[in-house]
């Protein structure tokens, strides 16, 4: 098994690349947190452009360094900026990250989702209701776990998505990262646990889909497993530290983005995590 000393160096490493290089990562994200998104991506070095239009979304997969999308709200026009952009990526082997935001609720959403299963995104990054969900719309293990979507948030327990994220890992040859109050990231055959955060990061939206973005910009230079298992830690770090200066979401969420952004390499490389094999 990778030693954690090597999976350390490799974040030291993706951290430092990004704040040297400002990377661009584009995204096709939700109208709810798109600034919050953003603002994330600038925070830990890198650069950030939206776009919702076909060709523009095409176009950025082929500009940036690697892509996040988000399913989170669906308009028509997605019907195809999503797969005409999917494509792109995954014919010129681009890393992009796919939040799938909601799985399992509404028609489109199904059916958008469905059809990712051949562009097979580096990393998947979403909630655990979110990744058993997923894993049971692309016909894989782990979806004996039934998830209880009602929404955007989870209802159901990070380690209850343990199977689902294996078997979506094993299938893509990337990464996926389950979040909650402790995030589970694996490649299919190593699992890293990441510890920290906080509790307000359930009271502000688009925590997670702003962790999304962030692990784009850091997957523009390293693997799907450490540009996912990178962000977690900067997350959960710039949350337990942001948690002790506040006294509510609000300014949490503006804490928070301080936080992100002084965090140093081999801070985030020391944030714990615990690794096992699968
Ligand atoms: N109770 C908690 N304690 C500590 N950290 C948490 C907690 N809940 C969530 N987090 C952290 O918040 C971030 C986002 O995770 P979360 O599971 O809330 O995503 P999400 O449900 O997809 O969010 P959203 O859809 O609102 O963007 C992760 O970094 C995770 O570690
Ligand atoms: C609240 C909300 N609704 C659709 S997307 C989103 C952001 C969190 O996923
Ligand atoms: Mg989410």
């Amino acid at each position: 098994m990778i030693s954690k000393e090597n999976i350390q160096n490799r974040m030291i490493q993706a951290v430092e690349t990004v704040k040297r290089t400002n990377p661009m990562a584009g995204s096709i994200t939700n109208s709810v947190t798109i600034n919050f998104v953003a603002n994330a991506q600038l925070a830990v070095g890198g650069s950030a452009a939206m776009v919702y239009l076909p060709d523009e979304g095409e176009f950025l997969a082929k500009a940036g360094a690697a892509t996040y999308i988000n399913v989170g709200t669906l308009l028509p026009v997605y019907e195809q900026t999503l797969p005409r952009t999917a494509k792109v990526l995954h014919d010129l082997s681009k890393p992009w990250v796919l939040d799938p935001v909601a799985a399992g609720f509404g028609l489109l959403r199904t059916e958008l989702l469905r059809q990712y299963k051949e562009y097979k995104p580096s990393v998947i990054r979403g909630n655990a209701s979110e990744i058993i969900a997923l894993a049971g719309l692309w016909g894989l293990d782990g979806s004996s776990e039934e998830s209880h979507v009602r929404g955007v948030d989870s209802t159901d327990s990070v380690i209850a998505a343990r199977a689902a994220a294996v078997a979506l890992a094993r299938w893509t040859g990337g990464a996926v990262a389950v979040s909650g109050k402790t995030d589970l990231i694996t490649d299919g055959s190593v699992i890293a646990f990441s510890q920290g955060g906080s509790h307000f990061m359930e009271k502000i939206t688009g925590s997670g889909c702003s962790l999304g973005g962030v692990v784009a910009v850091y997957a523009t230079a390293a693997s799907p497993f450490i540009a996912a298992l990178t962000a977690s830690s900067v997350y959960n770090l710039a949350g337990s530290r942001a948690e002790n200066e506040v006294d509510g979401p609000g300014s949490f969420q503006t804490r928070f983005l301080d936080e992100l952004y002084k965090a140093t390499a081999v801070e985030i490389a020391n944030n714990p995590f615990e690794i096992e094999e699968v």
